[in-house]
């Protein structure tokens, strides 16, 4: 069970509607899934073992241990068997090195997005009280790395790769992922912000990135790639932004994204259509090239199979995949574990969501490893790389608290 506070298959309260909800009616046809009772919010029911997910479609909180199934293929097996209520949810590592964390039971869903109370949101960062120790992160290590990634570029062995690096934070107490979660909703609420169980330590973060959706027969895929770091100044803001949209280095890097989700999505969609040209959306840190590729999946088809057809897409990972797999093995510093893999849910029906888990690190105990990466393409330059990953990785140095919004 969820706890106190919410519990599946009773109608809202009232007092949830109206204070939690953006002051909107929850619709009459979604009065059946879910039932908070008392002056809380779905993240105030949040525990260390629960499963969370914020969507601009409505959150979802899961409270059943997640267990480590052998495979997808068995939990998608189990959940062809399971009453209609419920639902698979959890995440999947990058690559094969770790099993999937996935959990199937009945869960909480809001149909509509989570606003969080504006008394409570007021203290954005973590615990002020919370002192952290961690290393400016050395640019050198991973600028030696773009570099070879662009020699190999050069030499023709593979067109882009999406190179990450970490870093490593340690608190002065244990780390309450509860708080870093409710600081994600609060400060970047268009992103899908998570948190799931691993077992011996805790995936959160804050994605942007919609790595497939199925909902009312249709299916939607938020490819992200090129980037630009915002900046205080609105007026210079505003400039970053539109530089963006017209460098042609990030179209290139854009646009090897939206074919290869074109590619991945078509044997199992029809109608698919994909904007002819990216816009740009933005996190409290970053401006991204976006485009929203729709279609409408065949037959039988869930959100799962689209998600997993589609991962990993050269977002993450690169083009082609095996040269991009294989250049992300030797040169980065670190095993990415459930950062650049996926974290979402699938119904009985097959609809879902699964996003791409970027911008988020792995909490165990007092310490918290971020994690960040940049796609590289003809035309990248190892500085600039190294800038994209450490502004990204703002996202969640602010929500911890461990720097503040002006540096
Ligand atoms: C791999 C990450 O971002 C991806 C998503 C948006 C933009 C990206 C880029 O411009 O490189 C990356 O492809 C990350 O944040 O760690």
């Amino acid at each position: 069970m969820v706890g106190p506070a919410c519990a599946p298959d009773r109608p809202p309260s009232a007092a949830l509607s109206r204070s939690h909800l953006n002051g909107a009616a929850l619709p009459a046809t979604d009065q059946n899934r879910v039932s908070c009772e008392g002056p809380t919010d779905l993240l105030e029911s949040y525990r260390p073992t629960s499963f969370f997910l914020s969507s601009p479609r409505g959150p979802l909180l899961a409270d059943a241990p997640l267990h480590r199934l052998a495979s997808v293929d068995t939990a998608s097996a189990a959940l062809s068997r399971a009453s209609e209520n419920n639902v698979l949810f959890g995440a999947l590592p990058f690559d094969g090195s770790q099993p999937p964390q996935l959990g199937l039971g009945a869960v909480v869903r809001l149909p509509a997005p989570l606003t969080v109370h504006q008394e409570i949101a007021a203290p954005v960062p973590i615990g002020a009280d919370t002192s952290w120790a961690w290393e400016e992160p050395d640019d050198t290590l991973y600028k030696e790395a773009v570099r070879a990634v662009i020699k190999r570029i050069g030499q023709g062995e593979v067109d882009k790769v999406v190179l990450a690096r970490a870093i490593d934070l340690t608190a002065d107490r244990d780390i309450e992922v509860g708080d870093i979660l409710r600081a994600l909703v609060t400060a970047e609420p268009d992103a899908y912000s998570f948190a799931v169980d691993l077992g011996d330590r805790t995936l959160v973060g804050a994605s942007p990135e919609l790595l497939v959706s199925v909902h009312n027969g249709r299916a939607t895929a938020n490819p992200l790639a090129g980037s630009a770091p915002r900046h205080p100044d609105p007026v210079l803001d505003r400039i970053q932004a539109t530089q963006l949209l017209e460098s042609a280095k990030d179209q290139r890097e854009h646009q090897v994204v939206v074919d290869a989700v074109a590619d991945a999505l078509a044997p199992l969609c029809r109608e698919l259509e994909t904007p002819a040209r990216p816009a740009l959306s933005r996190t409290r840190t970053m401006w991204h090239l976006s485009s929203r590729v729709t279609a409408v999946p065949r037959e039988g088809v869930t959100a799962l199979d689209l998600a997993r057809a589609l991962h990993p897409t050269p977002a993450v990972c690169g083009q082609p995949t095996g040269a991009a797999r294989q250049a992300i093995r030797e040169l980065e510093a670190s095993p990415r574990g459930f950062y650049s893999g996926m974290v979402g849910w699938t119904d009985t029906r097959g609809d879902g969501e699964w996003v791409v888990s970027i911008r988020c690190g792995e909490v165990r105990g007092k310490s918290l490893r971020l994690f960040a990466g940049a796609g590289i393409v003809a035309g990248s330059t190892p500085e600039g790389e190294a800038a994209e990953t450490r502004a990204k990785l703002r996202t969640m140095l602010l929500a911890c608290g461990a720097i503040e919004a002006t540096s």
